[in-house]
């Protein structure tokens, strides 16, 4: 397995950057010691078991639960995100898997619902262009504006919830889910939709529990193993198998070995004598690739 940690080392800061994140509900311990950077034109998918913690991570970031531990520095600032309203005022739109369309209304209607263009009477027509406009930028296929949602298929309402969430011109697009129960073509209208993003220069973070979606689309991939970083990838540089071994533990990686080896320094440190931690401690390092 690949022990090659996925960090970038290229001269552009991330966009998003999380160190040490934590966060407890009561006794469990959702997420420990997170650290996750993502950058502007790229696409990260976020996977785990369930349970694992990627849920909890993005609620963090869109508004939904505070951190108890740890920074997260957004468009080169450290922010708090008290609220999901902070959480867009900042940049970060998040697409929840419920989608949070209004079935009965149309396309136009959901994209605006909420910020309508014109103060006393709204201006319809202006409302339509700028859907189009919107919907032409992501190549989306839907047949007509003014048709309800809820007759579109499962991609084009995925398609109006992604397009909705460009209105408040965000620089991260956080992605639940967002191929789950849909058909072949539909996916791949939505991964077609995700690459538009990227090639927008949005940072995009895409959970997935399918691995050919996150193989198809992303650039890298972070997987989270009960509530804990468990290996960042390049997709190039990774196979599924190595993958699946990171998100069920079947293989240790560089994070659980660096683990291991700091305990095993310290525990040697504390024997009469003391010899070796040092010489662990560099190993850790060189494993980290550091
Ligand atoms: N509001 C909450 N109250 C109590 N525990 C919670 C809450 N939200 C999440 N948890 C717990 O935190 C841990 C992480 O859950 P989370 O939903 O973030 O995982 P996940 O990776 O998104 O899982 P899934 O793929 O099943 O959605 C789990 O043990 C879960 O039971």
């Amino acid at each position: 397995m690949s022990t090659v940690p996925a960090e970038r080392t290229d001269s552009a800061a991330p966009v998003l950057s999380m160190r040490g994140v934590s966060k407890h509900f009561g006794a469990v311990a959702a997420l420990t010691d997170i650290d996750l950077d993502v950058y502007s034109g790229e696409v990260v998918a976020l996977v785990g078991d369930n349970g694992a913690g990627k849920s909890t991570l993005v609620k963090i970031l869109s508004g939904v639960h505070p951190q108890d531990a740890g920074t997260v520095t957004f468009d080169g600032k450290d922010v708090s995100i008290h609220s999901p309203v902070d959480a867009l005022n900042l940049g970060i739109a998040t697409v929840f898997q419920d989608l949070a369309l209004c079935d009965n209304l149309t396309v136009v209607d959901n994209l605006f619902l909420g910020r309508e263009i014109g103060a006393l009477r709204l201006n319809e027509v202006e409302m339509e262009v700028q859907s189009w406009k919107l919907l032409r930028q992501l190549s989306a296929k839907i047949p007509s504006v003014r048709v309800a949602v809820a007759s579109l298929s499962g991609g084009q309402r995925q398609t109006v919830a992604i397009a909705r969430s460009l209105l408040g011109s965000p620089k991260l697009i956080i992605l639940d889910e967002p191929t789950a129960a849909l058909g072949v073509a539909q996916t791949a209208e939505v991964l077609n939709l995700v690459e538009r993003l990227r090639e927008n220069g949005l940072a995009v973070i895409m959970i997935s529990h399918n691995m050919q979606d996150v193989k198809a689309v992303s650039d890298r991939v972070a997987v989270l193993r009960l509530g804990r970083n468990n290996g960042t990838f390049r997709m190039k540089e990774v196979t599924t198998d190595e993958l699946i071994a990171a998100i069920t533990g079947a293989t240790d990686n560089v994070v659980t070995q660096r683990a291991a080896q700091s305990g095993s320094a310290a525990r040697q440190a504390q024997a009469p004598g003391g010899a070796g931690a040092p010489a662990s401690a560099d190993a850790a390092e060189e494993g980290n690739g550091k």
